[in-house]
C-alpha cells in the first residue's frame, strides 16, 4: 500500500494508539494537532471553531453538542482550510468527540441572563461539565483540558475532583480560562493610553467573577500613571466587563465572540508549548499553592506537558495586597463548592 519511511510511521502511530496506556495515547512531539470543542453549536462554540479551522496547527478538529452540531460542521468543512471537521451530538458522541485529543475545549453550558451571578450556573453547569470531564478521563486522559464554562472558580476545582476519582489527575493539563479578564484589561488600558492593546502587558490574577479579578495595575507595562481614582474605575470596568457585555445584549447572552477569541490566545500558547516552542506567559485558574486558596490564577508558562512554570504572585501595592485577601476568601468558598459537588455524588 505505501512504502519505506511512510509505512514504518504509520505502524509506528498506530503501534502507540493501541498499545501505549491511554496516558500516552497521542504522540507527545507530533506537529499536528486534535483539538475538541464542546459546546461546539454556542455563542462561543462557533466562532471559537471557526478560529480553529484557521489554526494550521490543528488537523483533527471535532465539534460536540446537544444540538445543531451537524450543522455547524458542514459549514466549517466548506472552508478551505486543512483540517478535518467532525460534528459529533449528544450523550452517546462525546467519548468518541474526545477521544485521543491534545485539547478539549469546554464551552458547553448555560450563559446568564441580566440579574444572575456566575455561581447560580453552578447546579446546570456543574453537571454538563461533570459529565464531559468524566468522559475525558476515560478516552483523553492525557489532554489539556480548557474549561471555558462558568463559574470558572467553582468548576474547576469540580473537575480536579472528577479526574483524581478516575485517577487521571494532572494539575499541569488543567485550565480555567482567565484570558477574557487579561483580553479586557489590555484592550481599556491601551485605549487610554492611546496605544495598541498588544503592546499592554498586566498581569491579571485570582479568579474568573467579580472582585476575584485582580488586574495588577502597579505592574502594567506601560506604566498607567493615571489618579487613584482612575486606576479603580478601570478596575472596576475590567472586573464588570462581563455585565457590560449582557446589558448590551439585552438579555440574548454573554460575551461570545471576545470569548472566542480569549479562548483561541490561550489554545495558542498551549499548542506552541506542546510544540515545544518557548511560550509567552499567560495567566488561567490552575490548582496553585501560590495563596491559601488552592486553585488561583497566576502567569503561567508552557511546555509538552502543560504547565512548564507558575510565575507566582506579582509584586502588589497595599490596596492590591487588601483585594488578594479578600478575593482569597471567595475563592475558597467557590472551590469548596465545586469539590463537594463531586463528594456528594459519590
Ligand atoms: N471563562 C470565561 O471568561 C467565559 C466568558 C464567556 C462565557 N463563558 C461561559 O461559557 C459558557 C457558554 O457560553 P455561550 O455564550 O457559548 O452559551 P450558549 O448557550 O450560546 O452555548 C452553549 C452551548 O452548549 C451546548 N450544551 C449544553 N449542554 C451540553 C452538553 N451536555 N454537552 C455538549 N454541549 C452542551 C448548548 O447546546 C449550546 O450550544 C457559559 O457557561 C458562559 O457563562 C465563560
Ligand atoms: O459574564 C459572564 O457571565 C460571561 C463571562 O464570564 C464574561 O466575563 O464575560
Amino acid at each position: 500500500m505505501f512504502g519505506g519511511r511512510t509505512k514504518c510511521l504509520f505502524l509506528a502511530k498506530n503501534y502507540l494508539c493501541s498499545h501505549r496506556s491511554p496516558f500516552r495515547c497521542h504522540l507527545q512531539l507530533q506537529r499536528n494537532f486534535r483539538v475538541a470543542v464542546i459546546g461546539a453549536s454556542g455563542g462561543i462554540g462557533q466562532p471559537l471553531s471557526l478560529l480553529m479551522m484557521k489554526d494550521h496547527r490543528i488537523k483533527d478538529l471535532r465539534l460536540h453538542d446537544v444540538q445543531g452540531v451537524k450543522g455547524v460542521a458542514a459549514d466549517l468543512s466548506h472552508v478551505s482550510a486543512p483540517a478535518s471537521v467532525r460534528g459529533m451530538q449528544g450523550p452517546e458522541e462525546i467519548e468518541k468527540a474526545v477521544e485521543c485529543c491534545d485539547v478539549v475545549v469546554i464551552t458547553a453550558g448555560l450563559a446568564r441572563k441580566p440579574g444572575m451571578t456566575r455561581e447560580q450556573l453552578f447546579e446546570v453547569n456543574g453537571n454538563i461539565v461533570m459529565a464531559t470531564v468524566t468522559a475525558i478521563a476515560k478516552k483523553s486522559p492525557g489532554a489539556m483540558v480548557v474549561i471555558v464554562t462558568n463559574p470558572v472558580n467553582a468548576i474547576v476545582p469540580m473537575a480536579a475532583e472528577v479526574l483524581k476519582q478516575h485517577k487521571v489527575y494532572d494539575p499541569k493539563r488543567l485550565f480555567g480560562v482567565t484570558t477574557l479578564d487579561c483580553v479586557r484589561a489590555e484592550r481599556f488600558i491601551g485605549d487610554y493610553l492611546k496605544i495598541s492593546p498588544t503592546k499592554v502587558k498586566i498581569p491579571v490574577i485570582g479568579g474568573h467573577a467579580g472582585t476575584t479579578i485582580l488586574p495588577i495595575m502597579s505592574q502594567c507595562q506601560p506604566p498607567l500613571n493615571a489618579s487613584q481614582e482612575c486606576i479603580e474605575s478601570m478596575i472596576k470596568r475590567i472586573q464588570n466587563g462581563g455585565e457590560e457585555i449582557i446589558k448590551a445584549k439585552e438579555g440574548k447572552g454573554s460575551a461570545t465572540l471576545s470569548m472566542a477569541f480569549a479562548a483561541h490566545r490561550f489554545v495558542d500558547v498551549l499548542l506552541k508549548g506542546l510544540k515545544g516552542e518557548k511560550t509567552p506567559l499567560e495567566c488561567a485558574y490552575v490548582e496553585s499553592n501560590v495563596t491559601e486558596a488552592c486553585f488561583f490564577a497566576t502567569p503561567l508558562s508552557f511546555n509538552k506537558n502543560g504547565i512548564a512554570k507558575n510565575h507566582g504572585l506579582p509584586c502588589l501595592d497595599k490596596s492590591e495586597k487588601e483585594a488578594l485577601k479578600s478575593a482569597v476568601k471567595q475563592l475558597q468558598q467557590s472551590i469548596e463548592l465545586g469539590i463537594n459537588h463531586v463528594k456528594c455524588k459519590k
